[in-house]
């Protein structure tokens, strides 16, 4: 499984290159300090303009090949940083569709927070800091009291900050809850603002988000009054460095433990040592969202269910459920032993009252939720056991809400297949079975033509209809769909009581899912859902005798929508979905 330490760990040889780097690049950092030495040193008592000219060309070269160095580490961490995010990328999209937490969308900010702490100039910082104990050994040498002032500072430094980082952790998690509810409810919202602005549910909405914001910011500025003053701390400590490294170097100076030469090449090494670990101790909040965004990637991920990988023989359709059931979030169950089994080539309608469980049950039947009990079994392969890249294109399903996309027509019915006008017959042939041909010939742009979220500016039955097309295309081996003539007029009923019938021959098994008698009369089964259970599954003939016996109380009749393609539909309202 992939984590995000797991992609570091593929990443850690160009990090250790880049490292090395480092060291000659923190050494040639020193050379303005020699350079400051040596003009002191050798200039001011040899008056010497050659003395003067040697060294300035000679540090000047050697801060030519720092910067080139120093240039090479930013560009070599950008691409490794943007590799790391690359792949994570890829992976964190794919869990964050196949698992099923509902605020697994805010692994994309979380991944935007982990490449900006991978690109910015925090792991030079960190790098930077992990050859202070080169440094620490030169203090050592040059005076034991060095070394130990240096580490003390050090020690200093790194506890104020894990106490920050542990208060932060705390306070971040508790935030992270109503800040999640909050971007929630305002994505939700403004998608739904047509609806808002028509009643004027604004006032409502607003304060209800508000709320939530800042419940959310409450907490951080709660979390700052307790961290601030750690954070004031390591600033103190920083202005400090100066006066505790000259006060040292005097000190020992006055001692006669050191000469100034030595004093003064302590207080180089020790500001080349010591400032980048001040640097990272000061961006101890970034370094901590870092590490959090790498934890809850590592959540996401880790959500991911295995993926099956070998084909299995060539889909047939034959449909089974196997004491199949569907529990809700809080435990309750919403279906429960579902059994029933169908050939390949089947049609069958399912009936039941509204909140009986239809669309749970198409859910299931389409792969799209995943059962807690029982299963559902093509050719005898629970649903689990299909590589997805095999089951999908043999699956069409219409969702009850539809969920078109944001892209074009084109690739909303090919499924956001690469581009290929080898694919356009299977696209037209789709769009001509849904009966949604003219709702591409009837546009500007044809099947380029771009749907926003939800199919939008299509109206209601016009999404209907590339729905349908969608779960048509390539005439796929099962297909669901949950109330597919909700939205149609007589004419699309029609039609698609004919498409079905088509896909039906050409060895398709159906379910549909219908508050309507009218397509019923081209089923071979029905199945009656009250309640959460299965009430009664049956061939089509004896259950609409047993409805029609029943006065039909589950079942509306359209008296135009005579929908029987080879078979015939409903005649009278009071008598629905018998053979003609
Ligand atoms: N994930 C879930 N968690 C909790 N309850 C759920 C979940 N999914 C569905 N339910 C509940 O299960 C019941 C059945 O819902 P479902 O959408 O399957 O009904 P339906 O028969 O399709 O209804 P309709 O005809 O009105 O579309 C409803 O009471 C619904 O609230």
């Amino acid at each position: 499984m992939m984590t995000v330490t797991s992609v570091f760990q593929k990443a850690r040889g160009s990090y250790a290159r880049i490292w090395l780097h480092s060291i000659f690049i923190a050494l040639l950092a020193l050379s303005p300090f020699l350079y400051m030495m040596q003009v002191t040193e050798r200039v001011y008592t040899s008056h010497s303009w050659e003395t003067l000219g040697f060294i300035t060309v000679l540090i000047g070269f050697l801060m030519l090949v720092w910067g080139m160095l120093d240039h090479y580490r930013t560009n070599a961490l950008h691409a490794v940083g943007y590799r790391i995010d690359h792949e994570l990328r890829q992976g964190i999209f794919d869990a964050v569709h196949r698992g099923d937490r509902p605020e697994a969308f805010r692994a994309y900010a979380d991944i935007a927070t982990l490449r900006q702490g991978l690109t910015g100039s925090l792991v030079e910082s960190l790098m930077d800091a992990s050859l202070a104990p080169l440094f620490i050994v030169v203090l050592f040498i040059l005076h034991p009291v060095f070394g130990l002032v240096a580490i003390g500072y050090i020690l200093l430094l790194a506890l104020l900050s894990a106490r920050g980082r542990s208060i932060w952790k705390t306070v971040r998690a508790e935030q992270r809850v109503p800040e999640d509810q909050a971007f929630a409810f305002g994505m939700a919202t403004a998608a739904r603002r047509e609806t808002i602005r028509a009643m004027d549910i604004l006032p409502g909405v607003r304060r209800e988000w508000a709320g939530l914001e800042d419940r959310a910011s409450d907490i951080v500025l709660k979390g700052h009054e307790r961290a601030g003053i750690l954070d004031s701390a390591i600033g103190v400590l920083q202005q400090a460095q100066l006066v505790i490294l000259v006060g040292t170097g005097a000190t020992l100076y006055l001692l006669e433990q050191v000469s100034a030469t030595a004093g003064m090449a302590a207080f180089i090494v020790m500001m080349r040592g010591v400032g980048p670990v001040v640097a990272v101790a000061r961006n101890w909040s970034v370094l901590n969202e870092v590490r959090m965004a790498a934890e809850r990637l590592d959540a996401v991920l880790s959500e991911e269910p295995e993926e099956p990988q070998s084909p299995l023989p060539d889909m047939q359709g034959h449909v089974a459920c196997d004491n199949l059931g569907y529990a809700g979030a809080d435990g309750k169950p919403v279906l429960t032993g579902i059994r029933f089994s169908v050939p390949a080539g089947s049609i069958v309608g399912v009936v039941g009252p509204s909140g009986a469980g239809k669309s749970t049950l198409m859910r299931l039947l389409s792969g799209g939720a995943r059962p807690t009990a029982g299963s559902v079994k093509i050719d005898g392969f629970p649903l689990a056991l299909w590589p997805a890249a095999q089951h999908g294109p043999a699956t069409g399903y219409l969702p009850q809400a539809v969920d078109l996309l944001p892209g074009t027509i084109w690739q909303n019915v090919t499924r956001f297949a690469p581009f290929d006008p080898a694919l356009t017959p299977a696209v037209t042939e789709a769009l001509r079975m849904a009966g949604a041909l003219d709702i591409v010939q009837g546009r500007g742009r044809g099947l380029d033509f771009r749907l926003l979220d939800g199919g939008a500016p299509l109206s209601g039955g016009q999404r209907q209809r590339i729905g349908l097309a969608r779960a048509f295309y390539r005439m796929p081996r099962v297909v669901v769909l949950d109330e597919p003539n909700s939205a149609l007029d007589a004419e699309g009923e029609k039609n698609l009581a004919y498409s079905l019938t088509e896909l039906k021959r050409a060895g398709s098994t159906i379910f549909f899912s219908t508050h309507k008698a009218n397509l019923l009369g081209i089923c071979d089964y029905i199945l009656v859902i009250m309640d959460g259970y299965m009430h009664s599954f049956s061939t089509r003939d004896d259950m609409l005798g047993r409805l029609n016996a029943a006065g039909n109380p589950l079942l509306a009749a359209d008296k135009e929508a005579g929908a029987g393609a080879d078979q015939g539909g409903d005649q009278d309202a009071g008598r629905v979905g018998e053979q003609a």
